[in-house]
């Protein structure tokens, strides 16, 4: 079990890559406890692990060695079936390509996620229209991602991601295709995400610009934590909504 206001922890996590002479540790016994309520930056050098880092405490990637305790359950020793429902059920990603369907307008985009669940039709589509709305995008939901800018288009993809209320979200470089404006517009959303939901929010990223709008910053170096500081960082109250 996790402690108290812990939603998610690891344990001695490790990972190599490749084999015999030719095998590199990435990730080398790392430890950690992420809270709800919080965002947490992952930074580090380009090959220190924060991408592989992530994707072991989010279920996607399996770790050669160590646990991850994820919302009470010993994720890895769930079979795969079952880590893929917990990952629909309890995890948001967000990645810097957007990865939106060109076909499809920004409400249907937010929508799809939902069809894997039981949601009536018209329960499902207000769903879509609050999560859209929480980005600041109502009157953009009818537009088609050619239609949007980058930054738009990055909270149409936050939408899709907090559209089904999950406890746990990872961004991966969420502001690196986005200016410092947006890029910033981005975070203080997740910001206000993680403080008015209590969701724990983990975000990989390079961008120095982010240090003052998290709550805790981790730095990995050559798969080792290196840092490990909070951050005393007054939010204020409209941060993250639409020309804030
Ligand atoms: N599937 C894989 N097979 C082999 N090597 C891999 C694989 N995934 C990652 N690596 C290697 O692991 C190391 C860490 O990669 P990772 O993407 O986790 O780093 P990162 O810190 O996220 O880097 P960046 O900031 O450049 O995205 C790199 O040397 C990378 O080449």
């Amino acid at each position: 079990m996790n402690a108290p206001g812990v939603m998610l922890s690891c344990e001695r996590l490790t990972k190599s890559f490749g084999q015999g002479h030719v095998a590199q540790q990435v990730i080398s016994e790392v430890s950690l406890a992420l809270h709800a309520g919080e965002l947490t930056l992952m930074m580090g050098p380009s090959g220190s692990g924060k991408s592989t880092f992530l994707a072991m405490l989010s279920g996607l990637l399996r770790p050669d060695g160590g646990a991850v305790q994820a919302l009470g359950q010993d994720l890895w020793q769930l079979g795969d079936a079952a880590i893929d429902r917990f990952r629909l059920a309890h995890c948001g990603f967000i990645f810097q390509g957007f990865n939106l369907f060109a076909s499809l307008t920004a409400l249907e985009n937010v929508l799809f996620p939902l069809q894997y669940t039981d949601l009536a039709p018209a329960e499902a589509r207000a769903r879509a229209a609050a999560a859209l709305d929480d980005v600041g995008l109502a009157p953009r939901a009818h537009l088609r991602p050619l239609e949007l800018s980058g930054g738009e288009k990055q909270r149409v993809a936050i939408a899709r991601a907090l559209v089904k209320h999950p406890q746990l979200i990872f961004a991966d470089e969420p502001t690196s295709a986005l200016d410092g404006s947006n890029g910033s517009i981005v975070v203080d959303l997740l910001h206000r995400i993680a403080r008015e939901r209590g969701t724990m929010v983990l975000v990989v990223t390079h961008d120095p610009r982010l240090h003052s709008r998290a709550d805790r910053i981790i730095e990995l170096e050559d798969g080792r934590i290196r840092r490990d500081e909070r951050i005393d960082n007054a939010m204020p109250a409209d941060a993250g909504k639409e020309g804030a």
